[in-house]
């Protein structure tokens, strides 16, 4: 990802040579280390951030390559998002040893491997009779352990799949009655320090507005629901013409139950504004699911 962007960059800005113009520092993150059941119990946020900030905050690197489903709503004071690309299919796809999944098609009590309170709440919504196991590890790591069994699905997002060149990124994605994706899958973002103008302008040609716009009222939702990044959680955003399509849920772990909300605004032509509209829908989210979608916030609604 950070690639894309060098890239993009260089060619917005006619540098002949990328790795000159803007080279690359790469870092490790706290939550590409954790590759256990750590990660959930940890709570996960700011785990892929941490480290990049620091190296922002300490004048080692003037951007930082996100994608922005990892990042937390709150940027530490001195930074901000200054750029999104536009967004790839946000899709999650269903990977079967045999190919493309769909929910319907598993049979009855397979296994999913999966990592995400997400999933494995849109999962078990779809499929109550599905068992969750947790898996983690890159995509050869998971598609192995597909093949050797037990395990006979699992999900990844199709951006990152495509982003690695990987031939699954092409495959049909779950369809967003089951499976609606986290807020911001699929967006690159890129932060920098708020006092760097200079930054800010290079980067200025490569955001793409109607999906800043979108991912804007998605991390509203989340502004909106969670506290602790293991609420099972999803928020979509279309911009159609003038129009800002929203929809947005929240799910009990155990997936009985689910409560979903649509909306569509116009006139939605801010960053601020977006936020505004997803902090609001999710807000009327959390009043119709009343005592028990609090409990789910709280940790306790399993
Ligand atoms: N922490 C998981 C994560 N964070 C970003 C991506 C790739 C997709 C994206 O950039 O939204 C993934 C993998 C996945 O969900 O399958």
């Amino acid at each position: 990802q950070a690639l894309m962007v060098q890239a993009q960059l260089a060619a917005a800005h006619g540098a002949g040579d990328a790795d000159t113009a803007f080279p690359i520092l790469g870092l490790v993150t706290t939550g590409d280390q954790i590759t256990d059941r750590a990660l959930l119990e940890a709570g996960g946020k700011g785990l892929f951030t941490r480290e990049l900030d620091r190296a922002q905050l300490d004048g080692k690197a003037a951007f930082a390559v996100h994608s922005m489903k990892d990042v937390p709503t709150h940027l530490p004071d001195g930074l901000e998002l200054a750029c999104v690309l536009e967004r790839e299919d946000p899709a999650d796809i269903l990977l079967t040893a045999a190919g493309p999944g769909t929910l319907e098609g598993l049979p009855q009590g397979a296994l999913v491997g999966t990592a995400s309170l997400r999933r494995q709440a849109q999962a078990l919504h779809a499929r109550p009779d599905l068992q969750i196991t947790l898996l983690r590890g890159n995509v050869g790591t998971r598609l192995q352990k597909l093949k050797d069994g037990p395990i006979a699905a699992t999900f990844l997002a199709k951006a990152g799949l495509r982003r690695l060149g990987r031939p699954e990124g092409d495959w049909p994605g779950v369809d967003f009655a089951h499976c609606l994706p986290a807020p911001a899958q699929g967006a690159i973002g890129i932060t920098i320090r708020s006092d760097d103008d200079a930054a800010r302008a290079a980067l200025a040609p490569l955001n793409h507005a109607p999906t800043a716009l979108a991912i804007a009222a998605e991390r509203g939702v989340l502004e909106a629901l969670d506290g602790s990044c293991r609420t099972p959680l999803a928020a979509h955003g279309v911009l159609d013409g003038g129009a800002l399509h929203l929809t947005a849920e929240v799910l009990k772990p155990d997936g009985t139950q689910r409560w979903r909300m649509e909306d569509t605004r116009t006139g939605i032509g801010t960053v601020k504004a977006a936020r505004a509209y997803g902090l609001s829908l999710g807000q009327r989210l959390r009043d119709e699911g009343g005592p028990a979608v609090e409990a789910i916030l709280a940790g306790s609604g399993s």
